[in-house]
């Protein structure tokens, strides 16, 4: 069940393409890393991974046939962000924002250390790493086949970040899902992923 990009475009406004002809592919339970300079059109990328965003050029499959969720169903392509106050609604206390996608279960909360108090409060009320883990927890909740991370762990300490990945891959390697990293940080993607693609190279 790869997801596959192929022959994709974008462009903001008329003038400027942000990228053309572009090919990416990740196969099921595959950690791939993606760096690149900033501004090249990574976010843009993994939002036409996600289906946020329609591809002007080109194509995006996932096993052969476009990526759609089943009517009902999340996405199976599920995109994380790195500012998480900017993916939920500030109005809806996050027990309701984790339930959208269905209600992940009692172990991943645990794992992700989202505390039950929380589910009773509004995104304003919690710190950036306590709300990250219920970006996380939501789109895990969302059982994907593929999890977009753009610089998901970016703002957050040290620890946060490798209690976070840590229980993203164990999760990835459990359900043969795939993650495309987005990440400035080189380092980062060494440790985590089995395949890093440079910006440069993809684009051409
Ligand atoms: N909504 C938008 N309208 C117009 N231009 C945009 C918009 N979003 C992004 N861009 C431009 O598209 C290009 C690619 O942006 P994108 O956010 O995909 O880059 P990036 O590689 O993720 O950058 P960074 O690493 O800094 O996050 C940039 O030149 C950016 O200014």
């Amino acid at each position: 069940m790869p997801l596959e990009g192929t022959g994709l475009g974008y462009r903001y406004t008329k003038e400027h393409w942000v990228f053309r002809k572009l090919d990416i592919r990740v196969k099921p339970g595959e950690v791939v890393g993606l760096v690149g300079p900033s501004g090249c059109g990574k976010s843009t990328l993994g939002k036409l991974l996600a289906g946020h965003q329609a591809p002007r050029e080109g194509s995006i499959l996932l096993n052969g046939v476009p990526v759609q969720a089943a009517k009902g169903m999340p996405n199976p392509v599920q995109l994380v962000l790195q500012h998480p106050e900017q993916a939920v609604n500030p109005k809806w206390k996050l027990g309701r924002t984790l339930e959208e996608a269905g209600m992940p279960d009692k172990i991943l909360l645990r794992e992700l250390a989202v505390e039950d108090a929380w589910l009773n409060r509004y995104p304003n009320e919690l710190s950036g790493g306590e709300l990250q883990r219920i970006c996380v927890a939501r789109a895990l909740g969302a059982v994907p086949r593929y999890l977009i991370a753009d610089e998901m762990t970016t703002m957050l300490d040290a620890i946060t970040q490798a209690q976070i990945w840590y229980t993203v891959l164990q999760w990835a390697k459990q359900h043969q899902a795939g993650i495309l990293a987005v990440t400035h940080d080189a380092a980062l993607a060494g440790r985590l992923c089995g395949r890093i693609l440079n910006w440069q190279e993809l684009a051409g």
